[in-house]
C-alpha cells in the first residue's frame, strides 16, 4: 500500500516541530505530503483515507487511539536520546541526583530508562508537570522542555528533543512500499552523527549495548560491505556483510587495528586510495569497487569509511546500459543528404566534412547543443571507409564514472568471478574498423582523459583486469557543447588531449545565426510529421512565421524540430503565432493517454542511469523553492543541501536530458529553468 501523506502528531509543539524537521532533512518530503498536530487538535475529522500516522510515543498513541479508525496505519515513532549533548551530562558527578524533566510522567520515564540502558551513572528522579520533587536536587536535565524546569533548580541541562529512531524511518518506507529511497544515504547520514557521539564519549559507554547496536544497525542497512575506522586504522564498526567478505569475527575485530586483522594488500591499497575515487579490488577472487569516504566530527579528521561494492550489482546495470546502447547507437542512421540547409556556412561545412570524411584523422565537432553534432558525425562515418563498420556512439556526461571506463576499454575474461568468458569487449573494440563518437566530450573525468590520451597516442587500449595489448583501428570523432579553451584555463581538461582531438575542428553555428535554415527545416520536420499524423499540411501565418525567425532556439534544430511536433499535433490548418508553444506548458494536455506509460518508461530509463534522485530533486526544487524559474546556481545550492555534488556541467546535462523529456523548460539568458506540467506529473508518478 502507498501513503500520500504522513501526519506526525505529538503531545506538544516542540517535539512535533522537532519530529518534522528531522523528517524534512532527510527529504521525505520528496515522497509524502507532512502534516503536523498536536493531540488537542486532532478529532476524527483530521485524519484522511490515504494517510498514515506517525505518533511520537505510545502515550500519545493511548491518547489519539478514540481518533483513529480501524484502517488508518500507524507507526509509533521509536526515539532516542539527542545524543549530541550528551558530553555535558558525562560531566555531572556520578551518583548525583538529578531530576529529569518532561511534559508527561510516561516520557520523563522513558527518557531515564534510555539514559540508564546507555549506562549513564546519575540517580534520576522524574519531574513533570504537577509532580512533587526532593527540593534538595540542583540540577535538571530535560529533552527540551526548560519551560517545565522548576524555579529551584540551578542548573539545566536542555538535551533538546528526542530524535526518531532509523528503525522508525525504515518502517515508514517499507509499509509504504518505497524502495527508490537512498537508505544508504540516510544511514550514512545517521552513522556520521552516531560518529560524533562515540568520539565523545567515554570508552566504557562507546561500548555500550545501545550505542554499538545502533551502529551496527545502521550499516548492516547499507547493501554493501563497510568498514568504519578512526584514526591510526582503528576498527570502529564492521558490518555483516564486510565480516562474511573478509572471513572475520566481530567480536575479535572491534577496537583492534586494521593491519591486525585483515590482509596486508587490502590495507596497503586502502591507504593508497583516494577519497571518493573507485578502485577495483579482489576478495577471494570476487572483483570489488571500492571506495573511501573521510569522516569528520566537529571539523576534525575522524577516520574513514570504506566501502565494498559489487561489481556484480554495478554489472547488472551495465549490462542493460550495454544492450539499450546495441539497439541504439551501433548504426549510423544520417548522411549528407540528411542535413538540409539553406545556409551558406552550413554547406561549406558540409564540404569540408565530406573532404575529412575520408580522411582518418580525429575530427572535434563543436557547436551548442542540438546543432546537429551528432548528425554530421554520423555523415561522415557514413561517407567514409568505414560506412560498413560500426558507428559506436559514447556520451560522456551520460555514463556514470563508475561504469565509464569498463565501458570504453572492457574488462578481461577472468579477470572477476562470474565474468563472461571472453571477457567483456568495451565501445573502442566494438568500434573495430569503423567510428568511434565521443560525445560531451568536455565533460570526461581526469582520469578518463588521461587513458584517453594514452589509447589517441599509442592507438592501443589495454583491458581493465588485463595484461594484452589490443591495436585499434578506429577513427575517432570527439564532440562537446563546451569551451574546450576555458576548460584547459581552469585546468579542467587536458591541453595535449585537446590538440590530439583538434586535428580536424569543425565548428556547427547556432540556428539563431543561420536564419535561412528556420523555415525550411521547420516544414521538412513538419512533413515528417503530416505522414506520421495521416494529417493534411497546415500553412504557416506571417506572424507566425515572424515569430519563428526572431526566437532564439536555445534548444536548436532539436526544438525546431519540437515545435514543429508541436504544431502538427495541435494546428487544423493555419498556424498563427499564438498556436507555437514558446513557452511549452500548454504542450501536455494532447498526450494524456499514453503518458502515464511513458512516464513509467523514464522512470525507469533515469533508474538505470542512476539519475533518478538528482532529477527528482531538480524537479522538486523548481515545484517548490526554485519556481517559478530557477538558474543553475540555485539548482546546485539545493542539491549540496541535498548532499548531492554536482559540477555545472554534469547539472547542465541533466537539465538538458530534463529539457529533452520535456519536464522542464530552460528558458534563454538569467531566466533559468521552470518545470512543465508534464515534469509535475512525472514527480508525482515517481512520489507514487
Ligand atoms: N541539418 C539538419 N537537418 C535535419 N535535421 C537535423 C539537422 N541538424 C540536426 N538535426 C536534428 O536535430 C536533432 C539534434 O541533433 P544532434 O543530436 O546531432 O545535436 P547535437 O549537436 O549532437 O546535440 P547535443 O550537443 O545536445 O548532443 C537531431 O535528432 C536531428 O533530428
Amino acid at each position: 500500500m502507498s501513503y500520500k501523506t504522513i501526519l506526525i502528531i505529538a503531545y506538544e509543539k516542540n517535539a512535533l516541530n522537532s519530529m518534522v524537521s528531522q523528517l524534512l532533512d532527510i527529504g521525505i518530503r520528496d515522497y509524502f505530503n507532512i502534516e503536523a498536530r498536536i493531540v488537542e487538535d486532532i478529532d476524527h475529522s483530521s485524519i484522511e483515507n490515504d494517510t498514515m500516522v506517525l505518533l511520537s510515543s505510545h502515550i500519545v498513541y493511548k491518547m489519539v487511539k478514540p481518533f483513529l479508525n480501524d484502517d488508518i496505519p500507524y507507526i509509533i515513532s521509536k526515539r532516542m536520546i539527542n545524543f549530541s549533548k550528551i558530553r555535558h551530562i558525562l560531566e555531572i558527578p556520578k551518583g548525583e541526583r538529578v531530576l529529569l524533566v518532561s511534559n508527561l510522567k510516561g516520557t520523563a520515564k522513558e527518557t531515564i530508562d534510555i539514559f540508564q540502558e546507555i549506562g549513564v551513572q546519575l540517580e534520576l528522579e522524574p519531574y513533570y508537570p504537577g509532580a512533587s520533587f526532593s527540593t534538595d536536587i540542583s540540577t535538571a536535565i530535560t529533552p527540551g522542555e526548560v519551560q517545565l524546569v522548576p524555579g529551584s533548580i540551578k542548573k539545566t541541562i536542555d538535551i533538546g528533543s528526542r530524535i526518531i529512531d532509523i528503525s522508525t524511518i525504515f518502517e515508514i518506507f517499507n509499509r509504504s512500499n518505497i524502495t527508490s529511497f537512498s537508505y544508504n544515504h540516510l544511514s550514512a547520514r545517521y552513522m556520521q552523527s552516531l560518529l560524533q557521539i562515540t568520539d565523545e564519549l567515554s570508552d566504557e559507554i562507546l561500548k555500550s549495548k545501545v550505542l554499538q547496536t545502533s551502529l551496527e544497525s545502521i550499516i548492516n542497512n547499507i547493501d554493501d560491505a563497510v568498514i568504519v575506522y578512526s584514526q591510526h586504522e582503528r576498527i570502529r564498526a564492521v558490518n555483516q556483510r564486510a565480516l562474511n567478505l573478509l572471513n572475520l569475527n566481530h567480536i575479535t575485530v572491534i577496537n583492534r587495528k586494521m593491519k591486525e586483522i585483515v590482509s596486508s594488500t587490502l590495507v596497503n591499497f586502502i591507504r593508497k586510495l583516494e577519497v571518493d575515487e573507485d578502485q577495483f579490488f579482489e576478495v577471494n577472487k570476487e572483483a570489488f569497487y571500492v571506495r573511501k569516504k573521510d569522516l569528520r566530527v566537529e571539523n576534525q579528521p575522524f577516520g574513514s569509511l570504506i566501502i565494498f561494492r559489487e561489481i556484480d550489482e554495478i554489472r547488472k546495470i551495465e549490462h542493460e546500459f550495454r544492450n539499450k546502447s546495441k539497439e541504439k547507437n551501433l548504426v549510423a542512421k544520417y548522411s549528407f543528404k540528411d542535413i538540409k540547409t539553406e545556409s551558406n556556412s552550413i554547406h561549406h561545412i558540409k564540404n569540408i566534412s565530406k573532404k575529412l570524411a575520408k580522411s582518418d584523422s580525429t575530427i572535434l565537432l563543436l557547436g551548442e547543443t542540438g546543432t546537429g553534432k551528432e548528425v554530421f558525425a554520423q555523415a561522415i562515418h557514413n561517407a567514409s571507409t568505414r560506412s560498413n563498420y560500426p558507428f559506436v556512439g559514447v556520451n560522456f556526461a551520460a555514463i556514470s564514472e563508475t561504469l565509464l571506463e569498463s565501458e570504453l576499454f572492457g574488462y578481461e575474461s577472468g579477470a572477476f568471478t562470474g565474468a563472461k568468458k571472453n571477457g567483456h569487449i568495451g565501445l573502442f573494440e566494438q568500434a573495430h574498423k569503423g567510428t568511434i563518437f565521443l560525445d560531451e566530450i568536455g565533460d570526461a573525468s581526469p582520469s578518463i582523459q588521461n587513458r584517453l590520451l594514452r589509447v589517441l597516442q599509442e592507438k592501443q587500449i589495454m583491458r581493465l583486469g588485463g595484461d594484452q595489448v589490443i591495436s585499434l583501428d578506429v577513427r575517432i570523432i570527439a564532440a562537446t557543447n563546451k569551451d574546450l579553451n576555458q576548460l584547459i584555463q581552469a585546468n579542467e581538461f587536458r591541453e595535449d588531449l585537446y590538440y590530439r582531438l583538434s586535428v580536424l575542428p569543425i565548428n556547427i553555428p547556432p540556428l539563431r545565426l543561420r536564419k535561412n535554415d528556420i523555415l525550411p527545416l521547420f516544414h521538412n520536420f513538419a512533413e515528417e510529421f503530416y505522414s506520421l499524423l495521416k494529417r493534411p499540411p497546415f500553412k504557416l501565418s506571417d506572424s507566425a512565421k515572424n515569430a519563428l525567425l526572431t526566437y532564439d532556439w536555445p534548444g536548436n534544430i532539436r526544438e525546431l524540430r519540437n515545435v514543429a511536433e508541436y504544431v502538427a499535433h495541435i494546428c487544423e490548418e493555419v498556424v498563427y503565432e499564438k498556436h507555437l508553444p514558446f513557452s511549452l506548458s500548454q504542450h501536455h494536455v494532447l498526450i494524456d493517454t499514453e503518458e502515464s506509460d511513458s512516464l513509467e518508461e523514464l522512470i525507469q530509463e533515469f533508474e538505470q542511469k542512476e539519475f533518478l534522485h538528482e532529477l527528482v530533486l531538480i524537479l522538486h526544487f523548481l515545484k517548490t523553492d526554485g519556481a517559478p524559474s530557477s538558474g543553475r546556481h540555485a539548482i546546485l545550492n539545493y542539491l549540496k543541501e541535498n548532499n548531492v555534488d554536482l559540477t555545472d556541467q554534469q547539472l547542465r546535462y541533466r537539465q538538458k536530458l530534463l529539457n529533452e523529456k520535456e519536464l522542464i523548460l530552460i528558458q534563454r539568458g538569467r531566466k533559468g529553468s521552470k518545470i512543465t506540467c508534464l515534469g509535475e506529473k512525472f514527480l508525482e508518478k515517481v512520489k507514487g
